[in-house]
C-alpha cells in the first residue's frame, strides 16, 4: 500500500517525563517508517501532562500537550502510560482496556501491585492487551522473550541485576573501595539515583521487577508482597573487600526460583535441626548476594542490568543491556507499541499471558543458599570448637573457614584476636538465622558481621 493510503491509528501518550518525552520524539520523527512496519501510521494525537508550561527534556509541539487525560484516552485507539505511580494511572489504564484499547506501560510499581486486575481487564475486553516490556530491565528484551520465546520451555530460575542505581553503587564500592554513602552520592550526581533513592537502595524497585518477571516465568500471579526484599544500605566497604579477597563480588540479585519438595540435600551429609518439609512453589527474593567473579552476572558493571535465565531445555541464557534511561526505555515502549498495533491491524483477539499454574510463593525460611559471615573472636583454645558446635546443632555445615590473626586489634588491647571468615554449604534460611542468633550469644564471639548470601558456592 502507498504510504499516503495507510490508515491512521491514534496514539495517546500519558506523561512527558524522561521516558514519555523520548517516546513522543520517536513517534514524531519516525511515524512514516513505523507506519510501513505496522501497516497503519501511528499518529500522536496528544500528550497528557500535569503542567503544560513545565520545562521538558525534549522540545515537544505545545499544541499536543493537554491536562485532560480522560478526553485524550477517549479519542485514542491505543494508550501509552508513562506517568508512573498507582493512581490515577490504574484507573486510566483500566478505562482504556475496558473500552477495548491496547495499553503499553512502563509502570513496574503498578504492574507489581495490580497486575492480576489489569490482566483480567485486558482478557475480558477481547482483542485488547496490556504490554510492559519497559517495566523490567528497561531496554533489555526480557518480558516478551519470556512470554513468547520461552513459553514452550520450563523455567527453573531467573536471576537478575534489575536495578541500575544499586549496581552502579556496588560496582563503585568494588572497583574504587568507596563506601556506600560516597557511591550513592556519585550515583545521584550522575542522575542514576533519584533525589529520594529509597525505592532503589531498599530493593523495592527490583522487587517489583521480580514479581512481574516471576509471574511470567512460572505462569502464576505474584505481587510485590510475595517478594522477600533486602536492600544494600547495610553493605559495607569491608564486606565488599572481604568478598573481593575471597574471589566474589556483591550484587543486588533479584531471584525467582522453582522450589521442589525434594530440594533438601546439601550434599554435606549434615542433618537440618528443624523439619524441612518444604512445599513446592516459587521463591521470590531480592537480596545482596556474593557471586563468584567468573559468573556471567559478575561482569555486569556500572548502571547496566542483566537477567540470567535457567530453563530445562534451553539451558542458561543471559539478557544484558541498559536497564534504565529515557531513550533506552523508550525503545522497549516502542517495541510494545509496534507489536500491539500490528496485532490490531491483523485483527483477531490478542493473546493473553497464562497465569494458570498457581504455584504458591514460598516462605524465605525454606530457601537454601550458602552464607558467608565473619566472626571476631579471642585467639585461644576451644573457640573454634564452640563455634562449630553451634553450626552442627542447627544442621548447618561449614564449607570453608579462614582465620586471620589480629594481634593489635583495638577491641582488646594486649589480647590476641582472630577474624574467622566462614562460608557454609547450602542451608535453610531458618536454620542459618537460628545459628547466627545463638552464635551472637557465645562468650567466645566478640562481633559477627558481613552476613551475606552466596550463590553457587557448592
Ligand atoms: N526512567 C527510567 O529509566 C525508567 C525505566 C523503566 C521504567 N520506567 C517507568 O516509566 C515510567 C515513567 O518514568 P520516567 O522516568 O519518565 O518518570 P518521570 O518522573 O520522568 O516522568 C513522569 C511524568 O509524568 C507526569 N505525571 C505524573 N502524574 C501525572 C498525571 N496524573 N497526569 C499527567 N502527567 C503526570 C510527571 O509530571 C512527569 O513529567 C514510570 O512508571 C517508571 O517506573 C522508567
Ligand atoms: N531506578 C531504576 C530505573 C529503571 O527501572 C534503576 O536504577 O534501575
Ligand atoms: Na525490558
Amino acid at each position: 500500500m502507498h504510504r499516503a493510503d495507510l490508515p491512521l491509528v491514534r496514539v495517546a501518550l500519558l506523561g512527558a517525563g524522561n521516558v514519555g518525552a523520548e517516546v513522543a520524539r520517536i513517534l514524531l520523527e519516525d511515524s512514516e517508517e513505523l507506519g510501513d512496519r505496522i501497516g497503519a501510521r501511528p499518529e500522536l494525537i496528544g500528550i497528557a501532562v500535569r503542567d503544560v508550561s513545565a520545562p521538558r527534556t525534549v522540545d515537544l509541539p505545545q499544541e499536543l500537550l493537554t491536562t485532560d487525560a480522560e478526553a485524550l484516552i477517549e479519542a485514542a485507539d491505543v494508550v501509552v502510560e508513562l506517568t508512573g505511580g498507582i493512581e490515577p494511572a490504574r484507573t486510566r489504564i483500566l478505562s482504556a482496556l475496558r473500552a477495548g484499547k491496547p495499553v503499553v506501560s512502563g509502570n513496574k510499581a503498578l504492574l507489581a501491585q495490580h497486575g492480576p486486575e489489569l490482566h483480567a481487564a485486558a482478557a475480558e475486553a477481547a482483542g485488547t492487551s496490556i504490554s510492559y516490556e519497559a517495566a523490567v530491565a528497561g531496554a533489555i528484551p526480557i518480558v516478551r522473550p519470556m512470554l513468547d520465546s520461552l513459553s514452550g520451555d520450563k523455567v527453573n530460575r531467573v536471576l537478575g541485576i534489575m536495578n541500575g542505581t544499586t549496581n552502579y553503587i556496588l560496582d563503585q564500592m568494588d572497583s574504587t573501595g568507596a563506601d556506600f554513602n560516597d557511591a550513592l552520592a556519585e550515583a545521584q550526581r550522575l542522575g542514576y539515583a533519584e533525589a529520594d533513592p529509597t525505592a532503589d537502595i531498599e530493593g523495592h524497585d527490583a522487587a517489583a521487577k521480580v514479581a512481574i518477571l516471576g509471574s511470567i516465568a512460572f505462569h502464576s500471579s505474584y505481587t510485590i508482597d510475595d517478594v522477600y526484599c533486602r536492600g544494600i544500605t547495610g553493605v559495607t566497604a569491608e564486606d565488599v573487600e572481604a568478598a573481593r579477597d575471597a574471589g566474589y563480588v556483591i550484587k543486588l540479585l533479584g531471584v525467582a526460583e522453582r522450589v521442589t519438595a525434594e530440594a533438601h540435600d546439601d550434599g554435606s551429609g549434615a542433618t537440618a535441626a528443624t523439619p524441612t518439609s518444604t512445599s513446592a512453589g516459587v521463591n521470590l527474593r531480592v537480596v545482596p548476594t556474593m557471586i563468584p567473579r567468573q559468573h556471567p552476572l559478575a561482569g555486569v558493571r556500572g548502571a547496566f542490568n542483566a537477567v540470567f535465565v535457567e530453563a530445562e531445555n534451553a539451558g542458561e541464557l543471559m539478557f544484558y543491556g541498559p536497564g534504565a534511561g529515557g531513550a533506552p526505555t523508550a525503545s522497549a515502549v516502542m517495541g510494545d507499541l509496534v507489536a500491539a498495533l500490528r496485532r490490531s491491524v491483523a485483527g483477531g483477539p490478542a493473546v493473553a499471558p497464562s497465569f494458570h499454574a498457581g504455584l504458591p510463593a514460598t516462605n524465605v525460611d525454606d530457601v537454601r543458599t550458602s552464607f558467608s559471615l565473619t566472626l571476631l573472636c579471642p585467639d585461644r583454645a576451644g573457640v573454634l570448637a564452640a563455634i562449630s558446635t553451634v553450626f552442627a546443632q542447627h544442621g548447618v555445615s561449614i564449607s570453608t573457614m579462614q582465620q586471620r590473626d589480629l594481634p593489635d586489634a583495638p577491641e582488646r588491647p594486649g589480647e590476641c584476636l582472630a577474624e574467622l571468615r566462614i562460608v557454609t554449604h547450602r542451608a535453610r534460611n531458618a536454620d542459618l538465622v537460628r545459628t547466627v542468633e545463638t552464635i551472637r550469644e557465645l562468650d567466645e564471639v566478640l562481633d559477627l558481621r558481613g552476613l551475606i548470601r552466596v550463590e553457587s558456592a557448592d
